[in-house]
């Protein structure tokens, strides 16, 4: 039976540095959720300071991987990178005449970023003749695009827009001239034309080194999303978008000591080399004095949500929750950065209350999900392995549940009646030892503890019930580093 995964075949060269060729079209295809083969068509000796070497395969070689992609898989898109000869691009549009796809994607590489040929200038006429009339969308910059029209001078967006018509001449369904390299713009401006219309697609403009790449990942962006089934517009657009997010993420990146550094496909490295960063994913005893913020007590005592974090990990929280439920949107992401670099700086988790969108956006430590909130399997698939997820239970079978959706720890309560949490059942000392005797996860207590009852709290004798967490005990009280010392001492001696 015919695959119905979506899957994009690049042919394109090795990019020994990881950056750009092969190496970002899997990349580039991992990250938009895609299948991706390869036919490599030359082995590069390069990295962030230019190219080294180029060795070519063998056209009968080239020949032989694409048949024996095409003949065993259904794909769907090809896409094209580096065809370092003319032999190797004409026998791939033979073969491409023998085996129907969907569309065809031509990245018409010929320089690398750092200025080195990538490809004999006889391939040039093969582009126009042979390629470019199967092709459904071609990607140049402006200097393939320069190169397609004979050596044409493209200084302006008006350039542009008459080289995207004259390269349509050549036979291309659609034309993406990518305005990349054009000076003095504060914006990344491309030009895309379909053969009626002209559309200008306009970016900020991310100032940064790591840009190596980007023209094998757009290609292989617009590959993936025409092989899920988008239209070829719509494909252009995501491509463009997914870039400039990845650029903007990896803007600091620090890999290779030369001019052009790779970037990050998949928004994961950043933090990985920062000394704030916290080395181990997570500490069951970070949940031993567990700060819960709470919008209105933070208004009420004319605070921000930074200061009264800030007063919390000075006073000794290990663990600190956002719980912003009347928060704007933008000004809860806003806060919750301000508030994970202090957390950072004194090596403490942040969590985020409900909100998984804003523990992305921030890179938060993690998140902390109830009953009702999104389920603990699906956050788990949304932030990835080394994200903290707590989930609140009441019962064993709720704690059991947990574990098997693979939440770090479960917040168990109220173990005694609170004002702060609307309605919320009570389940009292034996409730909570029930619990913690069933989990197989770590237990923080919540729900009306304060100092007069934490310690009865952790005298529990459950040894998986690692601390209290605590809202009002710390937030609703004039110096929140005062009692944060103190509840901290009453848990600690525990
Ligand atoms: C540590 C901890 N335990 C329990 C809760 C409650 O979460 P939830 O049931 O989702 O209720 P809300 O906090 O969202 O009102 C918690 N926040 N933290
Ligand atoms: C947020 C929350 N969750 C609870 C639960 O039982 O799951 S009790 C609660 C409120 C805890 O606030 P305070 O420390 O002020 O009582
Ligand atoms: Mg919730």
């Amino acid at each position: 039976m015919q695959s119905k995964i979506p899957h994009v075949v690049s042919v394109a060269g090795s990019d020994s540095g990881g950056g750009a060729g092969i190496q970002a079209d899997l990349k580039a295809c991992a990250a938009r959720r895609v299948y991706c083969s390869t036919v490599i068509t030359a082995v590069t000796a390069q990295n962030t300071c230019g190219v080294q070497a180029v060795n070519l395969v063998p056209p009968d070689f080239v020949a032989r991987q694409l048949h024996s992609v095409l003949s065993d898989m259904h794909v769907h898109v090809v896409k094209t990178g580096m065809l370092p000869s003319l032999p190797i691009l004409k026998l791939l549009t033979h073969t491409l005449a023998k085996f129907p796809i969907q569309a065809l994607v031509v990245d018409p590489v010929m320089l690398s970023t750092s200025g080195d040929v990538l490809a004999d200038p006889s391939v040039l006429p093969g582009f126009k003749h042979q390629l470019l009339p199967i092709t459904d969308i071609v990607t140049p910059n402006l200097k393939e695009a320069s190169a397609l029209l004979g050596g044409l001078p493209l200084h302006s967006v008006s350039d542009m827009r008459t080289a995207a018509k004259l390269i349509h001449d050549l036979g291309p369904r659609n034309v993406l001239v990518k305005g990349g390299h054009l000076l003095d713009s504060l914006y990344s401006i491309d030009v895309f034309f379909d053969g009626q219309q002209f559309y200008e697609l306009s970016s900020p403009r991310v100032n940064t080194r790591n840009t190596h790449g980007t023209g094998c990942t757009l290609a292989s962006c617009i590959a993936a999303e025409l092989a899920k089934g988008s239209s070829m517009l719509s494909a252009v657009k995501t491509a463009k978008h997914f870039i400039e997010t990845a650029l903007d993420y990896s803007r600091d990146l620090a890999i290779g000591n030369g001019a052009q550094g790779p970037f990050d496909h998949f928004l994961a490295l950043k933090n990985n080399n920062q000394s704030s960063c916290r080395q181990n994913r997570f500490n069951p005893n970070d949940l031993l004095l567990y700060a819960v913020t709470d919008t209105a007590m933070n208004r009420k005592w004319g605070r921000s949500i930074a200061e009264a974090v800030k007063a919390a990990v000075e006073g000794g929280a290990t663990i600190v929750q956002l719980r912003e439920k009347d928060a704007e949107t933008q000004d809860f992401l806003e806060a919750a950065k301000v508030c994970l670099e202090i957390c950072r700086s004194y090596g403490v988790p942040l969590l985020i209350n409900d909100r998984i969108d804003v523990a992305l956006a921030c890179d938060a430590d993690g998140v902390h999900v109830g009953q009702s909130d999104m389920p603990a399997r699906l956050a788990r698939t949304l932030l990835g392995p080394e994200k903290i997820i707590g989930v609140s239970c009441k019962t064993a079978e709720q704690a059991q549940q947990a574990w098997i959706d693979g939440a770090d720890y479960i917040g168990c309560g109220g173990v005694y009646p609170t004002n702060t949490k609307a309605n919320n059942r009570t389940i009292g000392l034996d409730g909570l030892k029930e619990v913690c005797q069933t989990s197989k996860l770590p237990v923080v207590a919540i729900g009306g503890i304060d100092l007069s009852n934490a310690r009865e709290v952790m005298e529990i004798g459950v040894p998986n019930l690692k601390g209290v967490a605590a809202v009002s005990a710390l937030f609703d009280r004039g110096c929140i580093l005062t009692e944060t010392r103190s509840l901290l001492a009453l848990v600690g001696q525990h």
